[in-house]
């Protein structure tokens, strides 16, 4: 129900919140993932006296406290958008997020897809598991990744986040859909979001995820930042080096030598002039 906030209490049944009016005043409002406390008045209800300080909040849909991005795509059917790839990660490096990406069925590789994401990212600590919900392969990986977490799963429609979530935990029946229906535009509004523990002390966002991606500024100064392969290679002559034009550019030559991602850099370009179009605004 609009106005209630559901707060979960350790050894507790969930509680019915309202929220103390001075937060409305603020302009101040409980989202997603808040840890609060609150005040019990009977009945499983109570009301919100204190929002405890985020350590981060991601906006549309607004969740805070996030520590994991799990960057969900398929091995195919829909093909991987590298680009869209890229600016997950950059929207977790911004916000210091964990990195999983986790790629779906890899029971239809046949483009050996999986293999060309683990060699994209091969100079980032981020994680990779390939995923089958089909043969259930990899659903382990991906539970240890998730456990004492809040993560959020992020990907393109019909890549199988729903089924992944039901996979783990059967108990959540969420819809599963059909490829090709999902896809159509505008079927993505969500209107409330909540936490599914998926297993124990392992929480799920369950929202569309994060495609539309409205980032706070983002200047061109500080993409390359946001690249951590970049910043193994990044002994230019010039400090402040976009890598793109300079002479004497580490990552470039790194680029030449195959030891980064010829793909990735392109998408690094392409991001950029986005960065610098929008005056500072990455979306
Ligand atoms: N072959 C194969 N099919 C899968 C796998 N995982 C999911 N699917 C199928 O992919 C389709 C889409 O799955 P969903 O779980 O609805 O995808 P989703 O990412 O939740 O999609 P949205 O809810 O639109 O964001 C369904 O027909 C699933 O059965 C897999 O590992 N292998
Ligand atoms: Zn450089």
């Amino acid at each position: 129900m609009s106005g209630f906030y559901y707060v979960k209490v350790p050894n507790e049944p969930v509680f019915e919140c309202r929220a103390r009016g001075k937060f409305k005043k603020n302009n101040i409002k409980p989202v997603v993932g808040d840890l609060v406390e609150i005040q019990a008045i009977g009945n499983g209800q109570g009301v919100i006296e204190i929002i405890l300080p985020r350590k981060n909040c991601l906006v549309r849909p607004s969740v805070a406290n996030i520590d994991q991005l799990m960057v969900v795509f398929a091995a195919t059917s829909p093909e991987p958008d590298f680009l869209l790839m890229d600016r997950l990660t950059v929207l977790a490096e911004k916000n210091k997020l964990f990195v999983t990406i986790c790629i779906t069925k890899t029971d239809l590789d046949d483009r050996n897809n999986f293999n060309k994401v683990v060699g994209r990212y091969s100079n980032t600590d981020y994680n990779i598991i390939g995923l089958s919900n089909k043969l259930n392969r990899g659903i382990e990986d991906i539970k240890d990744v998730l456990a004492g977490k809040l993560s959020t799963l992020s990907g393109p429609s019909g890549v199988g986040k729903s089924t992944l979530i039901n996979t783990i935990n059967p108990n959540f029946k969420l819809n599963v859909g059909d490829v090709s229906i999902k896809t159509k535009r505008g079927k993505h509004t969500t209107t409330h979001c909540e936490l599914l523990e998926v297993i124990e002390d392992g929480f799920v966002v369950d929202t569309p995820g994060f495609t539309s991606l409205e980032l706070e500024g983002i200047s061109e100064y500080e993409l390359a930042k946001y690249f951590p392969d970049f910043n193994k290679f990044n002994n230019c002559q010039f400090v402040s080096c976009a890598h793109e034009n300079e002479e004497l550019c580490g990552v470039k030559d790194a680029v030449k030598s195959g030891e980064l991602s010829k793909e990735r850099y392109k998408n690094y370009l392409l991001l950029l002039q986005e960065v610098r179009e929008n005056g500072g605004k990455y979306r």
